[in-house]
Order: structure tokens, then C-alpha cells, then sequence
């Protein structure tokens, strides 16, 4: 199938870092600004931004440079404004992006205002959006939910849920962890709804974040794990032993992990090209997609971070399709089947299920 028809089939997003899925465009009029002011040297840069190739480690390099370039309340809020554009463009329907709450004392940025400057991206799309509307009657049901957001792409009027988890990053230490599971629930009616944990697989350990997984998952928020994204038994098992309510990656499982994850029927989101990219699998033709495919296990399709890895929600859907020799029918189903494993309630499931109905009539 073209490329046209996995974009314009509704698809949940559910794996998708801030800092990942920014556009290239974007980091390399970042960083020319950076250049001139002579922060940064712009050439030794833009090499690095477009580099394709890159292994697990220089992924991470790569991130301390991205996080440079976006440190600033006015870039926050315009990076994530336009990564929930090109998810909505590709007809997400609904997304659950996730960020990792920065405290940076020299700009006085402290994780409480960086989130806001997030708040404030996820706001601005419907701003844009009111301007754009040829139809302003239609506004006052547009600002219902802040939580819901309109875009206008051409003619097309997008509509699109996002939801935000916060990320403790695996070099924190348990106090940084703990500030922001805090956060989170303090921002719980702004659209917050869990926790992910993430960061290079080889740096930090389990115990350091476990005390304050374990609060967020006793005072009800939803937890996300990256797991197994290098070889660890141990931490795996501790991660499964938390039950949360979906985990990340689940590469590097071993037979009596597999099987615990299977027992417990934890729903996997899976990021083909992030995995493939960063070698945590050898190659697409052993992916454990097929396995959890075929064994009916939940999982749903993501990007983790489509600017570095230059992809697309769209994009990884036709790589499942070719890869695995699924059909348009079958990729439908996997992508109405995530709506049962989202951080909402049942309303929301709901509309997303009528959304799919009324696409599928269209097919
Ligand atoms: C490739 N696989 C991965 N494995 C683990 N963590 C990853 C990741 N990809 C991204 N991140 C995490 O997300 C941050 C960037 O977005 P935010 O600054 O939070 O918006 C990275 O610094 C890392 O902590
Ligand atoms: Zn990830």
C-alpha cells in the first residue's frame, strides 16, 4: 500500500518522546542561532543532527545536544506545539507524548516551569487553530477540553487527544525522581496522567527509581517503563514485579521473561526503526513484533523518537505491513486495538472507537 493510505488512517501514538520527534528544520534554525552567538559551533553540529547511521551511545550524545539547543521556555512551548502538528497531520487521533521535566538554574528554568512551557505548546495548537477556523461559531465547542486539540491543516480540520507523561530520567537521582512524580500529580487535571522511565539503559540502577515508581503507581498514576532495551534479567523482573501498565521496547527478553510479560499480558509499544537503529534487535527480520503478533499479545506501533531516527508513525505502520506481510485490514485492527491500552478513561476510549467506526466505513 502507498504511503498516503497509513497516513490517513487513524492511528494512537503512545510512545513518542518531546525531544525526539523535533524537526530537523527546527534543530538546524536552532542551532544557526546558537551558532551566531557563538555557543556553538554550527557546522560541527549540523553534521551530527543529519547523521543517520547512529548506535545506542551516540543517540544519547546526540540528546545532550538536542536538550542545548531547546533550553528555553519559548522553544519548549514551540517545539511541542509543532511536534503535536505533524502527529495530528499524519491523522494521530490521539497521543500521549512524554517529556522529561528539566531544572536548569543558570536560565531559571525549574521542572515546574518547564512543564508549563509545555502546557503552553499543547494551548497554542488550538490558538493557531481558532485563527485558522474558517467556521468561528464552532470555537466555543473547540475550547470544551483544553485537553482536546483542533488543528487545521489545508481545509482538513484535524482533531487530536493529547496526553502528557513525565519521564525520570535514568541518571536522576531518587529525590529528582520523586520531584517529579510530584509534579505529576499535581498536574493531574492538566493533562498529566502518568510516568515513564527512561534515559540510556546502561547508565543508573533500578533501586534508585523504584521508591518513587512505587509511590506514583500506589497514588493511582499510570506507569510506562522502558524495559529491556538492553540485556538486564534482573531489572526486568523487577520492572514486571511493579505491574505497570504498559512497558517500552522489550528487546533483550529472555525465555522466563517472555513469559512472565506473557502471563501477565502487559500491552508492549514497539519502536521498529528506534530498535533496529540503536541495534537493541539485529534486524527487522527477527523482530519480536511477530512473535507477540502472532501470539494475539497487546502491543501497539510507535515512533519513540521520530526526528532522530527520521520516521514517522505512518512510516513505522508500512514497515509492519511490509516486514510482517500484514494487509491494510489487519494494520487497522492493531491500530483500534491500542485504544484499549491508552491513559484514559472509558469516554475517551469510546469517541476513539467511533472515530475508528466511522474511518472504517470510509475504507
Ligand atoms: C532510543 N531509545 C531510548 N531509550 C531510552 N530513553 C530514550 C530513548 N529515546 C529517547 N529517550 C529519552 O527521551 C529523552 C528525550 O526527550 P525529552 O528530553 O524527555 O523530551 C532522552 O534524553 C532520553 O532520556
Ligand atoms: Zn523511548
Amino acid at each position: 500500500m502507498e504511503m498516503e493510505g497509513w497516513v490517513s488512517m487513524p492511528k494512537v501514538e503512545l510512545h513518542a518522546h518531546l525531544n525526539g520527534s523535533v524537526r530537523d528544520s527546527t534543530l538546524l534554525e536552532l542551532a544557526r542561532v546558537l551558532g551566531e552567538k557563538g555557543v556553538i559551533v554550527f557546522s560541527d553540529v549540523e553534521h551530527v543532527i543529519l547523521k543517520n547511521e547512529r548506535s545506542l551511545t551516540e543517540v544519547f550524545r546526540l540528546f545532550d545536544l538536542i536538550h542545548i539547543l531547546t533550553t528555553d521556555h519559548k522553544i519548549i512551548t514551540r517545539i511541542t506545539k509543532e511536534v503535536i502538528e505533524d502527529f495530528a497531520s499524519e491523522n494521530v487521533v490521539y497521543l500521549e507524548l512524554r517529556t522529561t521535566p528539566k531544572k536548569n538554574d543558570s536560565i531559571g528554568m525549574s521542572k515546574r516551569s518547564y512543564l508549563e512551557a509545555v502546557l503552553e505548546g499543547i494551548k497554542a495548537v488550538n490558538t493557531v487553530d481558532v485563527a485558522f477556523r474558517p467556521h468561528n461559531a464552532d470555537v466555543s465547542n473547540v475550547k470544551r477540553s483544553s485537553l482536546i486539540n483542533d488543528t487545521c491543516n489545508g481545509s482538513t480540520r484535524k482533531k487530536i487527544y493529547v496526553r502528557l507523561l513525565l519521564s525520570i530520567d535514568r541518571r536522576e537521582t531518587t529525590e529528582a525522581a520523586m520531584e517529579t512524580v510530584k509534579l505529576a500529580l499535581e498536574m493531574r487535571n492538566l493533562g498529566v496522567v502518568g510516568i515513564d522511565l527512561s534515559g540510556n539503559p546502561i547508565v543508573g540502577e533500578w533501586m534508585t527509581f523504584f521508591p518513587a515508581l512505587k509511590f506514583a503507581r500506589e497514588q493511582g498514576l499510570y506507569i510506562t517503563l522502558h524495559c529491556g532495551e538492553v540485556p538486564n534479567p534482573k531489572e526486568i523482573r523487577a520492572m514486571l514485579d511493579l505491574l505497570p501498565q504498559r512497558i517500552g521496547h522489550a528487546c533483550c527478553f529472555e525465555e522466563e521473561e517472555w513469559k512472565r510479560l506473557k502471563s501477565l499480558n502487559i500491552p508492549v509499544e514497539i519502536c521498529l526503526t528506534s530498535n533496529i537503529r540503536t541495534n537493541s534487535v539485529r534486524s527487522i527480520e527477527v523482530h519480536h513484533f511477530a512473535d507477540l503478533y502472532n501470539s494475539k499479545h497487546p502491543l501497539v506501533i510507535c515512533t519513540d523518537d521520530s526526528g532522530v531516527f527520521s520516521t514517522s508513525v505512518s512510516k513505522e505502520y508500512n514497515l509492519a505491513a511490509s516486514a510482517f506481510g500484514l494487509g491494510r485490514r489487519e494494520i487497522f485492527q492493531l491500530a483500534r486495538n491500542a485504544i484499549e491500552y491508552i491513559f484514559a478513561d472509558d469516554e475517551v476510549k469510546r469517541e476513539l472507537k467511533e472515530i475508528f467506526n466511522s474511518a472504517e466505513l470510509d475504507q
